[in-house]
């Protein structure tokens, strides 16, 4: 299994100031746990998201020497994108393009086409960098705010994507209102249309359904997860409330109940989950 850890989703919403030192032992810790990558960061607008406001500060910090997990960071527009890039240690953008037109506004001030037309200058932008860039298909499953969902619309921006050469989707339940019928039916539908397209899941979920989401996903061949531990964060552009992120420690024991391979170091994950007992006070 392709493992990203998100400790970037998991402050983001956080309402106390986290210290930068705190984040950058956090992450430290992270590193050593030998995540494939970790979604440490945003370049967006600081008073927007003030949480993230010192990741390019954070992300300078990382020791790299520690493990070969990758940095990825999201951003939402082409300057946040030039930003980003201009830190070396950064190895893939994460752009967040929305199902949902309503998201879409919400989360970048831009429509759909506006954010397609920018995810064009961004590829370019990063390809031309030697980074990599992601889409998160936010909404993938379904939007709270009444507009209608079919799996088709899904399949509609993943062929145009597709067609400009984007390789790495996740696709993404924002506010947690993705069934297990849903999850089956697009992990079923979509990556086997697109086998250039890396596919993964970014679950936004309540702690006890997190179980049957993965497995969900994970029996219709997904292979790529996204988690925070205990299930920190979610994202506050969609609605008021957090709805919680696929917890971390809930993916291993899953991979140990199907007899997985794990290739983190699960000493030093108990040692970040000490370290995020103390920074999210639980
Ligand atoms: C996208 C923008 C920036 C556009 O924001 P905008 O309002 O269109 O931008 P603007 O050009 O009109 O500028 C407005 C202000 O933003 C500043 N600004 C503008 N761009 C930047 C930048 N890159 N870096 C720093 N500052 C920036 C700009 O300088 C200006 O500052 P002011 O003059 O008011 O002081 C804004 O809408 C924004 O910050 N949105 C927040 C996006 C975000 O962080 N969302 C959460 C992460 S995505 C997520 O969580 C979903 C995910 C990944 O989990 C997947 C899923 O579950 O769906």
């Amino acid at each position: 299994m392709f493992l990203t850890e998100c400790p970037r989703d998991a402050m983001q919403g956080w309402g106390e100031m986290i210290p930068t030192q705190k984040k950058i032992d956090y992450i430290n810790r992270l590193m050593e746990v030998r995540f494939d990558v970790l979604d440490c960061g945003s370049f967006v607008n600081p008073k927007t998201m003030p949480q993230m406001a010192d990741s390019g500060i954070v992300i300078d910090e990382i020791d790299k020497s520690l493990s070969n997990t990758k940095l990825s960071v999201v951003v939402a527009n082409i300057r946040g994108a030039e930003k980003a890039l201009s830190h070396e240690q950064v190895d893939i953008l994460g752009f967040p393009f929305s199902i949902s037109e309503t998201f879409q506004h919400r989360n970048t001030n831009k429509s759909r086409d506006e954010a397609f037309t920018e995810v064009v200058n961004i590829l370019e932008l990063t390809k031309s960098e030697g980074r990599q860039l992601n889409l998160y298909f936010s909404m993938a499953f379904g939007n709270p705010y009444g507009e209608s969902w079919k799996w088709e619309d899904v399949d509609f921006w993943a062929r145009r994507f597709e067609e400009i050469g984007i390789k790495h989707i996740l696709l993404s339940d924002t506010t947690g209102v993705g069934d297990v019928e849903r999850i089956s039916l697009l992990f079923n539908k979509i990556p086997a249309k697109y086998p250039n397209i890396n596919f993964g899941a970014h679950f936004h979920n309540r702690y006890e359904d997190s179980y049957i989401k993965l497995k969900a996903a994970y029996d219709e061949g997904c292979r790529r997860f996204d988690s925070a531990i205990k299930g920190i964060g979610g994202c506050p552009m969609a609605k008021d409330d957090l709805v919680g992120n696929m917890p971390t420690e809930r993916v291993f024991t899953f991979m140990q109940s199907e007899k997985l391979d794990i290739h983190q170091n699960l000493l030093h994950f108990e040692s970040a989950y000490n370290m995020a007992k103390d920074i999210f006070h639980f």
